[in-house]
C-alpha cells in the first residue's frame, strides 16, 4: 500500500494567494516555501507527512478533478466551470470567506430597455432576423454560460472563447454581451455594461476542496485528518462566541431554550454554579444578551475565540463518508 504524503494545492498567485496564506497561519498550519516566494514546493510547519503545491487557482480546479492532489484552495467558480460532474470528482469541504466573487451576464447600459434574459432572449432573435447571426457572448466560463442560457431558455447565440480583458468585448465589437466575474462592480462600470436583473449565475468563494479521486492512502487520510482537525477549529471559532452568564432558574431548561432558539451550545456542560458557558454564532449574540438578562442574568460577557477543538471532527467526517468504505 503506497505512503506517499498527502499534495495540498495552495495559489501561488493572484486574488487568492495572499488569503490563502494568512488563512493556513491562522489556523495554526503556517506553509513553508524554503526557497523563497517563487518556490512551487513547500512544506506545512510542523507536518511532514504533507507537501504542498503552489498552483494558479484554476490549475487547481483541474489538478483536483484529476486526482493529483488531495486538497486544494481554489474559487468554486472555477470547479463549476472545469470539473465535469463535480460531485464524482471532488467534495467543496468548507467555504473559506474570502475571495468573494459573483459570475454575472452583463450587457452594454446603452441597451436600455434590456433588463432581463427575456429581453436577452428578444435581443437574440432580432440580431437573427436583421443581422443574420446569433448573439455573441464574450467569456472564458463556457460551461457555466452554456447551462444558464439554456435553462433560461435561450438557444440562438455563439460564445466568443475570452481569456482576459473580458469586460472589452463589446466595446471593441469582438462580442454583444458578456459573462464575467465580478467583485466590486468597477471593471463592470468603467466599460459602461450593467449586470441583467436576473443574470447572477453563480455567487462564488474560495473553498477547501477534497479530490475524490486522488489516492487516499492512509498517510495521506491521516494528514488531512491533522489538517481538517485544526482548519475545523478556526472554522468553529470564527462561528462562535463564547457567551457567559449567571441566568437565574433550572440550566438545564435555559440551555434546551437557548439552543431551539439561537443555536447556543453548553460545550462544558450544565454545572449547578459558577457562570454558564455557552457557544453561541456570531448572529444570535445580542439577541441572546437580552434574552439572558430577562431570564435573571445581571452581566453577560462575550469573548472571541482562537481555536474550538472538538473530537469529532465534522470535516475530518464529511470526507470519509464521501470517499465511501475502503
Ligand atoms: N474580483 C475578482 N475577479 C476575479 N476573480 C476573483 C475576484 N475575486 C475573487 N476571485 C476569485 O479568484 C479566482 C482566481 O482569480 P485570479 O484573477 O486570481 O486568477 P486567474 O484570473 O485565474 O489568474 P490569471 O488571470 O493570471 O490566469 C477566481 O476564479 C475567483 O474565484
Ligand atoms: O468587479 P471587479 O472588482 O472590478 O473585478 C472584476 C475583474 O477582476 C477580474 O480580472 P483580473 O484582475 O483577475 O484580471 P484577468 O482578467 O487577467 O483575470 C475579473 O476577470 C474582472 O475583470
Ligand atoms: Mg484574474
Amino acid at each position: 500500500m503506497s505512503d506517499e504524503p498527502l499534495l495540498l494545492a495552495v495559489p501561488s498567485k493572484g486574488r487568492l494567494q495572499e488569503n490563502a496564506f494568512a488563512f493556513f497561519a491562522q489556523a495554526g498550519l503556517p506553509l513553508m516555501q524554503p526557497r523563497g516566494s517563487r518556490d512551487y514546493r513547500g512544506t506545512v510547519a510542523g507536518l511532514p507527512s504533507a507537501r504542498v503545491l503552489f498552483l494558479s487557482a484554476s490549475e487547481i480546479a483541474k489538478e483536483l478533478s484529476l486526482g493529483n492532489v488531495h486538497l486544494g484552495v481554489t474559487g468554486e467558480d472555477l470547479i463549476r466551470e472545469q470539473v465535469p460532474q463535480a460531485d464524482t470528482r471532488v467534495l467543496l469541504l468548507a467555504p473559506l470567506g474570502f475571495g468573494p466573487a459573483s459570475v454575472v451576464i452583463a450587457v452594454p447600459q446603452a441597451w436600455i430597455d434590456v433588463r432581463t434574459m427575456a429581453d436577452l432572449d428578444d435581443v437574440a432573435t432580432r440580431f437573427r432576423s436583421r443581422l443574420g447571426r446569433p448573439l455573441r457572448v464574450a467569456t472564458k466560463y463556457i460551461t457555466l454560460t452554456r447551462s444558464f442560457f439554456a435553462q433560461n431558455g435561450l438557444g440562438d447565440y455563439r460564445i466568443v472563447e475570452s481569456l482576459g480583458a473580458t469586460e472589452g468585448a463589446p466595446a471593441s465589437g469582438t462580442a454583444d454581451v458578456i459573462v464575467d466575474i465580478t467583485t466590486t462592480g468597477s471593471t463592470l462600470a468603467a466599460n459602461a455594461l450593467k449586470v441583467l436583473d436576473d443574470g447572477l449565475i453563480l455567487k462564488s468563494e474560495a473553498n477547501l476542496v477534497a479530490s475524490l479521486r486522488a489516492d487516499w492512502n492512509p498517510t495521506a487520510l491521516s494528514a488531512a485528518r491533522a489538517i481538517l482537525a485544526r482548519l475545523g477549529a478556526a472554522a468553529r471559532a470564527r462561528a462562535v462566541q463564547e457567551v457567559k452568564a449567571l441566568p437565574k432558574g433550572d440550566r438545564a431548561m435555559i440551555v434546551k431554550l437557548a439552543g431551539e432558539q439561537f443555536g447556543a451550545v453548553a460545550p462544558f456542560g450544565i454545572s449547578a454554579d459558577g457562570p454558564l458557558v455557552l457557544h453561541v454564532p456570531k448572529s444570535a449574540i445580542y439577541p441572546i444578551a437580552d434574552w439572558l438578562m430577562a431570564q435573571g442574568a445581571d452581566t453577560v460577557a462575550t469573548t472571541d475565540l482562537d481555536d474550538v477543538f472538538q473530537s469529532t471532527n465534522p470535516l475530518n467526517e464529511r470526507l470519509l463518508a464521501a470517499l465511501g468504505p475502503r
